[in-house]
This record gives structure tokens, sequence and C-alpha cells, in this order.
């Protein structure tokens, strides 16, 4: 079984606004084994953008990193300096930050951006070997070594998107976050850009943890996948075990929110809207749109059930282990 390469514990990342703390990512730990892909998945503002900053520790003022670890191969980044994080970024852990296409350079030549970016961690090749590199890169990605000569503007979506990945991986990192790296492109070129991004994952044998609000996109791209729902893990387990066996409510309506092929008649979102992390409801966050919430619901905070499997889910119809309370223990019954 292949060693974790993070391993994320209570991290806690608040924004400090004059209306008072918002809670974006609030207790959340996971594992990501090396060369694996997990989802994060979850409705706007559920903390997953904020939670892959905090990974890059990239998060500005008001934000700030309140508590918790990430430990990256068993270096806390928590606790590096600026300096030491420099280093890693790029070499060790890397980022396809959401629009990043939009925020290439447009006077800037591709194989400047790509040298840049090396230049801006700390790395040490010369003018030569970085010209191999680019090539090298690019090659990976699919493009044209003649891209190296072009300006943005002269690239499609898809391939701005695929200069992007290139700079993420130019230091052949271990871990590669993506936020939302197809959300501009048509589903074509959504598919064309996941595949060469997991071919590329696979051939350096880093692990990717790909952020996004489209679940149905996610289940082809991951194998496991984590529900997020008001800067909390709600449930987290394989593809296959939150596709066949959804344990959370959440988890539940998001899949059954999802098109079917020959399914005719309208698709249902899920009633009601996403909490407020600034003043968040008491108990479980979910209590107020869950179809089978209960009196506890509204008063404590679910703890997390893990099963062997290392499957997790919080809800208060299971019990520690992720077993269903039985119905005669459950407080109340629908509100
Ligand atoms: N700079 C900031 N100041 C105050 N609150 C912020 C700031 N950035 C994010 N937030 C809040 O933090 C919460 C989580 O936001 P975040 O962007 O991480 O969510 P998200 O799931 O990535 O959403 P999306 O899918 O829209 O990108 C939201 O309530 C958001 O309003």
């Amino acid at each position: 079984m292949s060693q974790d390469i993070l391993q994320v514990i209570d991290l806690r990342v608040y924004y400090h606004t004059a209306r008072g703390p918002v809670k974006a990512v609030d207790g959340v730990s996971f594992n990501l084994q090396a060369g694996s892909r997990l989802g994060l998945v979850g409705e706007s503002g559920s903390g997953k953008s904020t939670m892959a900053l905090a990974l890059m520790r990239l998060i500005k003022p008001p934000g700030r990193i309140e508590g918790g670890q990430i430990l990256l191969n068993g270096v806390d980044l928590a606790r590096l300096s600026e300096e030491e994080m420099r280093h890693i970024r790029l070499s060790e852990i890397s980022m396809i930050p959401q629009g990043a296409m939009n925020s290439l350079n447009p006077v800037v030549r591709i194989r400047q951006q790509i040298i840049d970016g090396m230049l801006a961690h700390g790395v040490q090749m010369t003018r030569r070997e970085m010209d191999a590199r680019v090539a090298q890169v690019l090659e990976w990605v699919d493009l044209e070594p003649d891209v190296a000569n072009m300006y943005p503007h002269e690239l499609s979506g898809g391939m701005k998107q695929r200069v992007c990945i290139a700079i993420a991986i130019s230091l052949r990192p271990k871990v590669i976050i993506a936020d939302e790296p197809t959300s501009a492109l048509d589903v074509v070129i959504q598919r064309q850009v996941m595949e060469t991004l997991t071919r590329v994952q696979e051939e350096l044998g880093a692990a990717v943890i790909l952020i996004g609000h489209d679940i149905g996109l996610m289940v082809q791209s991951v194998e496991r996948l984590a529900v997020m729902y008001g800067g909390k893990i709600a449930e987290m387990g394989t593809i296959r075990e939150l596709f066949q066996t959804p344990r959370h409510p959440y988890t539940r309506l998001l899949i059954q929110s999802l098109p079917r092929l020959g399914k005719k008649g309208q698709l249902q979102g899920i009633p009601g809207l996403a909490p407020s992390l600034l003043n968040a409801p008491t108990g479980c966050l979910f209590h107020p749109r869950c179809p089978e919430a209960m009196e506890i619901c509204r008063q404590q905070t679910p703890a997390l059930s893990r099963e062997p499997s290392g499957r997790v889910v919080a809800c208060h119809l299971y019990d520690a282990s992720g077993m269903p309370v039985p119905a005669a223990s459950q407080e109340g019954g629908n509100p």
C-alpha cells in the first residue's frame, strides 16, 4: 500500500472581517496517498479555494491559518517560514489556481513565463537547462515546441490551460492542486485537458487534489472524493462508495441532482441556501436544508465517523464506526 504524501490534520482557516470571523475551513482532516487523485467537491463558498490556498500557504489577510497541520512528507507546512515555503512551492507542491489561464502575462512569451515560475522558486539551472526543461514540459502537456515563442493571445483557451499545467509541473512536484482547472472551457476541451492532467500526473507519480463543484465531471477523474459543506468535510470515500451507498444526506442530494442519460424531467437542485459562514447555524451546518434533520442536528455538531476502510462521514445518522444509528435511538424525527 502506498504511503501518504500529505496529511492534513484539523486545519482551520478564518477570514477576520469587520463583522466577525468567517470560518472558511473549519477542522478539516484528510490524507492523500502518493500518486493518488482526490476530488474536493462542494457548492460555491464551501471553502474549497481557501483550502487550496492554505495548503500552498498563500492565504492573504484578512485570512489566517488558525490551527492544524499540513504535513507534506512529514514536514508541517503551516510552520515553515515564507522563505522555506518559497522553495517548496512548485518543486514539492504546486497549484493551478482558479482562473489561471487569465492570469498569464499578456506581454511575456510562454517560454519566459515558465522560466520565471522556476526562477521565482529559487531554481538554479543554466539557461540551456531551462530551455530544455521548457521544451520537456510543453511536450508533457501535448503542446508543440513553438508554443514557447508565442504570447498568450495567440493560444486557445485549452492551450493556455495546458501552459498553466506546464508551469505547475515544471519542477516535478509530488502534489498538484488543480482548482477548477477546466471551468472556462467547453465540454470536449475540458475532457482533453483533464486527460492530459491525469496522464502527466501518472507519469510524474504525483498526487492530485482536484477541486470543483461539478461532481459529474469529478467522477471521471478522481479515485476518492471529499464532499465539503460549510468549511467542513461532510463525507469522504472512494467514488464507488459514495455513488453506491452515499451516507450523508447532502451527498445523496448531490448525486440525485446529477443529470442521467435517458432520464427526462426537470433537473433538481438542492433546496435552500448554502450556510453563512459568518453566522453559521448551530449544530450540523446542513440541518436547515436536510430532509432527515433531527433535534440533535440542530444542537450538536456531528463528529466524524471513521470506517475501517478509511471512509468518513459527519452525520448524526451514523455512529463513531460509520454504522447507521437505529431509528429508535435517534432523537426526534423529521422537523
Ligand atoms: N478575502 C476574504 N475575506 C472574507 N471572506 C472570504 C474571503 N475569501 C473567501 N471568503 C469567504 O470564505 C468562504 C469560503 O470561500 P472559498 O472561496 O474558499 O469557497 P469555494 O468553495 O472555493 O467557492 P467557489 O467555488 O465559489 O470558488 C466564503 O464564505 C467566502 O465568502
